[in-house]
């Protein structure tokens, strides 16, 4: 099979509002370690040729650069100025992307995310031009439209996990979109673009930290890991 390169653009550029800590929630202690290294080390431990580009503000750099050079053997890593909203921190790192490549887009706050589920992102991406991971709903769920409410059928949707994957030539055309409040991942401006985005199985450990309950989920999870 034919094999590309492959970059991980690991957006960190948000504070973590719903969190509520001192420090952003991607710099928080997880055994041991900042989340956000367990996510770099996840993409590193998948492919060792794996380039890694890292959003996040510039005033943050001083907090990563101190265990980065953990993984600068192979392709390295990159750290790249974040933007306003995830699309904007996107695409600030998509401008690192200069070749053909294979393009997984991950959470930074997504530090649990296997070895299996990153070869089958790029597997998938490779064969189908994009791979989204999800899961299924396990709870009931209701629509609401200001003071009335209904039930709708689970099964017609489905929850959205990262690394989104795609080919370059699919995600960086996509990114010259004007930007919608809508583009909460990658999988919805490929869309507007006009192409069918590919689903494949996700994870339920593959969980986004994001209030202060998941930090310790994801420290009992990391724990049965090892
Ligand atoms: N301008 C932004 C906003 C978010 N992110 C990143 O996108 C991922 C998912 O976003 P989310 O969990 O919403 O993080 P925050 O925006 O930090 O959290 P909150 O919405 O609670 O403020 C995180 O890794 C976050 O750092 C980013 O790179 N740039
Ligand atoms: C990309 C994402 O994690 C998929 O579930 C999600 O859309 C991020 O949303 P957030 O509001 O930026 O956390």
């Amino acid at each position: 099979m034919e094999q590309r390169k492959k970059i991980a653009i690991i957006v960190a550029g948000g504070s973590g509002t719903r969190m509520g800590s001192a420090v952003p929630k991607q710099f928080l202690e997880l055994s041991g370690k900042p989340v956000l290294w367990h996510t770099v080390n996840a993409f590193k431990q998948a492919y060792n040729d794996m380039q890694i580009v890292l959003v996040l503000p510039e005033v943050h750099f001083d907090y990563v650069k101190p265990w980065l050079h953990e993984f600068s053997t192979g392709a390295g890593v990159m750290l790249v100025k974040g933007g306003e909203t995830r699309f904007h921190s996107v695409k600030n790192g998509l401008h690192e992307v200069k070749e053909p490549a294979v393009v997984f887009v991950h959470d930074g706050v997504r530090p649990l995310i296997s070895t299996t589920l990153i070869r089958a992102c790029y597997e998938a991406a490779l064969s189908t031009g994009s791979a989204i991971p999800v899961i299924d709903m396990k709870d009931s769920i209701r629509q609401v439209e200001g003071e009335a409410n209904k039930a709708v059928d689970r099964e017609q949707f489905k929850i959205i996990q990262t690394p989104q994957t795609f080919l370059s030539e699919w995600l960086l055309p996509a990114f010259s979109l004007p930007y919608d409040p809508l583009f909460t991942d990658e999988a919805t401006v490929v869309e507007r673009q006009g192409r069918r985005v590919h689903l494949i199985p996700g994870e339920e450990a593959n969980i986004k930290i994001t209030r202060p309950l998941d930090l310790t989920i994801a420290s009992a999870l990391l724990k049965e890991k090892k």
